[in-house]
């Protein structure tokens, strides 16, 4: 079995709590009311803009140079999904011009700050764990989301579009293979610490949807 296999069943009690989420059902059903969506759509803006540069800048850290454009494409597609928020989805719904000097709250805060700080002071393999479940999670929920949703006039589907095409799974089965090759050529203690950071990485998943259901602010 693939390190991201092994990793993937072992956060599958957290994913089936991520589904059962009322952010994501009433995401799902196009119920979600309006409000927690533009907390999320305003946090997530702010969130891109520094998992952009994570992926950069663990692209220009590993030594082979198609992971390094690989990744340096998956930074810059952060920031051009950024970008398409704030173009398409801040006028759509409504959200103020100043959503892109909002605060970042403190779930996001937390991740956003976890993710710098393994970057840049733990193992490479540590750090390309850490933001792999933003990848994975985003498109079993992407796809579980386009399996069982009912309601065809969501408001909600440009958001889900985004995490649910074929593209978008060819560009996580490459940031898997990354990892499982990096996994393979590691130690046992290494990868007990990428395994630590992946799960890290999984429950701020969990709690950036929280966060924005509740709206936790400071
Ligand atoms: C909190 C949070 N986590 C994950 C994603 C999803 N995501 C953002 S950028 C990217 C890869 C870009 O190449 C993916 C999968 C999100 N939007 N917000």
């Amino acid at each position: 079995m693939t390190w991201t296999d092994q990793a993937w069943q072992h956060i599958q009690p957290l994913y089936s709590n991520i589904l059962a989420m009322p952010f994501i059902e009433q995401l799902k059903n196009g119920t979600l009311p309006l409000d927690k969506f533009q907390f999320y759509m305003q946090q997530d803006a702010r969130y891109l803009e520094h998992y952009g540069r994570v992926l950069a800048y663990l692209g220009s850290k590993t030594g082979d140079n198609d992971q390094a454009l690989d990744f340096f494409d998956f930074g810059k597609n952060a920031l051009i999904v950024e970008r398409a928020l704030h173009e398409s989805y801040f006028s759509q719904f409504g959200i103020h011009e100043d959503s892109d000097t909002a605060d970042l709250e403190p779930i996001c805060h937390h991740y956003v700050h976890f993710l710098k700080s393994t970057a840049a002071f733990d193992p490479l393999e540590v750090a390309m764990a850490a933001v792999l479940p933003c990848f994975v999670i985003y498109k079993e929920v992407g796809d579980y989301i386009i399996a069982t949703q009912t309601n065809q006039a969501n408001p909600y589907k440009n958001w889900i579009d985004t995490y649910s095409g074929p593209e978008f799974a060819i560009g996580v089965q490459k940031a898997e293979n990354y990892v499982n090759a990096m996994a393979e050529n590691t130690t046992e203690a290494i990868r007990a610490q990428m395994l630590e950071a992946y799960v890290k990485a999984s429950r701020m998943e969990f709690k950036f949807w929280e966060a924005a259901y509740n709206k936790t602010a400071w």
